[in-house]
């Protein structure tokens, strides 16, 4: 049977006292691909944002990686975000410190205390990712796509369930956000991982077909019919 590590009934989500997005349905299962799309201020990154707890569920319910986003407590949002990795258009690491560094400050910030443990998934996530020699590199000494391989393998190191990217090709130019892409379709087959990715590309979605999500209008519609 099929899990839902993401699901949204009757959800309506606000920006302050406006309503961006009305009666908002849908699932993702474990292991799904799914992209996000729609035109520019179309509620994209609102709908994000409430999945990881950054904006209150108002109204409807919600279900992210076994939280309940209508009655999460602001003490539990830290352990909902540790379920999901987070990854942005303009990457956000840490200026000032080298990948290994950035990584580490990372999953100290988790939790994480074990030096080797941290170390050793360190390296696993950078193999992943295609990056395993970097580790002494800030991230201006890296490409705009190196450093979102590096944003995605941090927001891999806690094994999250789901990843949500908002526009993370956004930054890149067209062969690079298909290697962006791709690799995002590696993590998601090699570890099961759900990803929800926001992408103003149409272009990448009619060369790689997934599962669709359209805002537009103030609702969101799935374009492959399933929800
Ligand atoms: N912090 C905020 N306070 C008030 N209104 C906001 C805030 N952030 C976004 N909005 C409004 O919410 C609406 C949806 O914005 P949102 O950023 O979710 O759209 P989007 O589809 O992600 O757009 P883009 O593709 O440009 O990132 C817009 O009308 C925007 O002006």
């Amino acid at each position: 049977m099929s899990e839902a590590v993401i699901s949204l009934s009757n959800a309506f989500i606000y920006q302050k006292e406006n309503l961006i997005l009305s009666d908002v349905n849908f699932s993702i299962n474990k292991g799904e691909f799914v992209y996000l799309i729609g035109k520019t201020g179309s509620g994209k990154s609102s709908l994000l944002k409430t999945l990881y707890a950054d904006l209150w569920l108002e109204k409807g319910h919600g279900k992210v990686a076994g939280f309940e986003l209508e009655n999460i407590k602001y003490k539990e949002i830290p352990f909902l975000r540790r379920k999901i990795g987070i990854i942005f258009q303009d990457f956000q690491l840490l200026p000032d410190r080298n990948v290994l560094q950035n990584l580490r400050f990372f999953m100290e910030a988790m939790g994480w205390d074990d030096k080797m443990k941290i170390d050793d998934r360190i390296m696993e996530v950078l193999e992943l990712v295609g990056l395993p020699d970097v580790l002494k590199k800030h991230p201006h000494q890296l490409s705009g796509g190196e450093q979102q391989r590096i944003a995605i393998a941090r927001a891999l190191l806690n094994h999250p369930e789901i990843l949500l990217a908002d526009e993370p090709t956004g930054n890149l130019d067209p062969e690079k956000s298909i290697e962006i892409l791709k690799l995002f379709f590696k993590i998601n087959e090699v570890s099961d991982t759900a990803v929800l990715m926001a992408t103003h590309e149409l272009g990448l979605i009619e060369r790689f077909p997934r599962r669709t999500l359209y805002c537009d209008g103030g609702i969101i519609n799935d374009l492959t019919g399933n929800s």
